[in-house]
């Protein structure tokens, strides 16, 4: 079986308190786009993973997919698969690739061996491989809060406008960015803010990451302001970057921008 594992974007990202355990609080808007992984899981007679397209770094028994693959081992009498991704979804930008995947590398799996589990059952297995990960089993626009994986349902429909997904020739790792931040309890919920018109949001939602992260990297700064500069009526970083994305009300030339960078229209 075949899924196609897409990547999500953050609108406005508000890191409120550090948690006992390590992690942040953080309120966030999580919008799914249109780019997307390919993930292929076949039944074998032992376990393996490939991967084609951007290079994955780190080892193969640390893929997200094979984890979610021992993860579920522990509860289900599962064969041994064959595990081939094809990635896409640049690495380091934010957009929460390989989350995804293991969202979806769950989502197949309790398809294709009849393993009966329920969407909550999914999210909660999910949870355990990584904060992002619970958001893309059911992949709809949600406000998030808590971890970044704990949502409450949001009516946003951005189909009618342009997105442009601009990926500079930089990584950012999520550690590296949390390290930068200090969190700041915020006084109008993003909740809230979401429903104003899409022309209000660049006063109001903000993604804390940009302070520290612009900082560092300049040229993330320099593609934001070149989206504004093409006429975005929103732009901003995704999550913990190094992607930034704008969104426009009609096509917009961006001929410009893909001499230093990956752009994709999501
Ligand atoms: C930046 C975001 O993409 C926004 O959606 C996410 O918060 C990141 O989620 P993620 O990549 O799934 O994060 P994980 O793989 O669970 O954690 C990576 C590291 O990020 C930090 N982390 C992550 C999520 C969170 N709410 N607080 C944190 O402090 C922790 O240092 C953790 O060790
Ligand atoms: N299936 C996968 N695809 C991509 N990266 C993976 C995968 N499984 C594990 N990883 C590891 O995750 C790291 C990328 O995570 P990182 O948080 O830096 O980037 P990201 O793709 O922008 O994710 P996020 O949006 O959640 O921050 C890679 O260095 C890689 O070692």
């Amino acid at each position: 079986m075949i899924l196609f594992p897409n990547a999500k974007i953050n609108i406005g990202l508000n890191i409120t308190e550090r948690r006992p355990d390590g992690y942040h609080n953080l309120e966030t808007i999580f919008y799914p786009i249109n780019l997307k992984d390919a993930l292929e899981v076949v039944k074998s007679d032992e376990l393996s993973f490939t991967s084609s397209g951007i290079d994955i770094p780190g080892r193969v028994e640390d893929n997200l997919c094979v984890k979610g693959y021992h993860l579920l081992k522990k509860d289900f009498d599962l064969p041994p698969v064959k595990i081939h991704l094809h990635k896409n979804i640049p690495i380091g930008a934010g957009l929460g690739g390989g989350s995804a995947d293991a969202a979806f590398f769950i989502r197949l799996m309790n398809e294709e061996f009849k393993l009966g589990l329920s969407a909550q059952q999914m999210t909660g297995y999910a949870r355990l491989l990584g904060a992002d990960c619970a958001f893309f089993i059911e992949n709809k626009p949600v406000y998030a809060f808590e971890k970044g994986d704990e949502f409450e349902n949001i009516r946003l429909d951005l189909s009618a406008y342009k997105i442009v997904l601009v990926m500079p020739p930089v990584h950012v790792s999520t550690g590296e960015a949390y390290g930068g931040v200090k969190p700041t309890p915020v006084k109008d919920s993003l909740f809230d803010l979401i429903n104003e018109p899409i022309t209000e949001w660049r006063k109001h939602i903000k993604n804390d990451f940009e302070t520290s992260i612009f900082k560092n990297h300049v040229e993330i700064r320099g593609v934001k302001a070149a989206l504004y500069q093409a006429g975005a009526i929103y732009a901003s970083m995704s999550g913990s970057g190094a992607s930034v994305f704008g969104i426009f009300d009609h096509e917009p030339d961006v001929e410009f921008l893909k001499e230093e960078n990956e752009v994709y229209f999501v």
